[in-house]
């Protein structure tokens, strides 16, 4: 099974014990004890570098991903990032070129397998030194080729490539139970139109429920309700970090945002990413939030095709409360024709799941770190990291 693989790496196993004190499982190494080549692939493949500003081979990933990436546990749904998405996603500040590896088939010259990091600045435990280290994400394999094996040379050439920068850890998630989760988040939907999710059996109707009754329920004002809310822009960029920071200290896990991080991640992109903030009438920014658009391919539906699901990102309350916050981020997402509004019960996240009508989903998000064994289990709202 695939914990062979995982019983090689620098992960805990399940039924290891906590240390007293965090700290790296690896022994500790050097860039220059890093091999200088890659990892060899099977015969007929080789590697190459996604550069997402060459329409190629954005086109490529969109397409390898669109097909081949995950989906939900009863196969009915298969996420679909848009071209878009993926540029905003992998060239954050700061990005290395070579973090986005891809595996190609040599002939050819068809993407087959992808696997990307970026790098982030990581606080954990409310420690002071920051940790750089680098954020994993979208491990996809064609599923013509699962059991070549291609996922652990994947995971060990990113590695390669990150410890060549002198990182040593990596924060990553997954639906997947693999060694060793330092938390489970579960998530939550927000039906925005009812209609549609139980057409194509997103949701179900309850026993003594009418299509009329949970229309009705779920129904949002057509305009929000906050004085002062307002899109984000990138002139807000030097208010908004380090009040997000301020924020996120009261969590054991996260990502310390920049400037340049802020600017780059909150700046508002059609149908990618949509920030708002609440200013006060002395032009006091107080509040925040975002959610990013992550649509949904529904496999084999006669009546639809996608589903366009909105998530939860990053916020800030210091006046407004989260759950109002969070209300107006629906009456949004529902304005700019959402179906469902998603969300994690990590960081204070539970304190608006009940009031605005979220339903638990069937599955869990867990969270991962590479070579750092710490020496508590967290619970969900000790996280403050959101990946997309
Ligand atoms: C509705 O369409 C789906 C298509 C594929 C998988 C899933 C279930 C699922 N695995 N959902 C999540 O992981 C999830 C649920 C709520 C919030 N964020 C989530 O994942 C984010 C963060 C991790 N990378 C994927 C997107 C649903």
């Amino acid at each position: 099974n695939q914990w062979q693989f995982w019983n090689t790496q620098p992960v805990p196993k399940m039924d290891d014990p906590f240390p007293e004190t965090s700290g790296p499982i690896d022994v500790i190494k050097k860039p220059e004890d890093i091999q200088k080549d890659p990892y060899n692939l099977p015969a007929g493949f080789e590697w190459c570098n996604l550069n997402l500003k060459n329409q190629d081979d954005l086109d490529q990933l969109y397409t390898l991903l669109v097909e081949n990436y995950v989906e939900d546990d009863d196969n009915m749904f298969r996420f679909d990032y848009s071209r878009e998405f993926l540029r905003w996603a992998l060239s954050p500040p700061g990005q290395y070129e070579d973090w986005l590896a891809g595996v190609r088939v040599t002939k050819t010259k068809k993407l087959v397998g992808f696997i990307s990091g970026i790098p982030v600045h990581m606080i954990l435990q409310k420690k002071e030194e920051v940790i750089k280290m680098t954020e994993i994400n979208f491990l996809c394999v064609n599923k013509k080729l699962r059991s070549k094996r291609l996922a652990p040379v994947l995971i060990k050439e990113i590695t390669r490539r990150v410890n060549i920068k002198n990182m040593w850890q990596a924060v990553y998630t997954a639906g997947v139970l693999i060694p060793k989760p330092i938390s489970i988040a579960q998530y939550f939907h927000r039906s925005l139109n009812p209609k549609k999710l139980i057409e194509i059996n997103f949701s179900s109707l309850g026993k003594n429920q009418t299509m009329a009754r949970v229309q009705k329920l779920y129904k949002l004002p057509e305009e929000t309700t906050i004085k002062g809310l307002r899109p984000f822009n990138k002139k807000d960029a030097p208010t908004v970090a380090p009040m997000l920071n301020k924020y996120l200290e009261q969590f054991d896990l996260y990502h310390k945002f920049s400037v340049e991080d802020v600017k780059h991640y909150f700046a508002p992109v059609d149908n990618v990413i949509y920030s708002y903030v609440v200013e006060s009438e002395d032009k006091k920014i107080t509040d925040f939030f975002s959610f990013y658009c992550l649509p949904s391919t529904i496999i084999n539906h006669p009546k639809h095709n996608q589903l366009r699901a909105a998530y939860s990102y990053y916020h800030f309350s210091t006046a407004t409360p989260l759950k109002d916050l969070i209300y107006n981020a629906l009456i949004l997402a529902k304005k700019y024709d959402f179906d469902v509004f998603n969300a994690l019960n990590l960081m204070e996240n539970t304190q608006f799941l009940d009031e605005l009508l979220f339903s638990p989903g069937d599955g869990n998000l867990h969270y991962y770190l590479y070579n750092w064994r710490l020496s508590e289990q967290f619970k969900p709202s000790q996280l403050g990291m959101v990946l997309v």
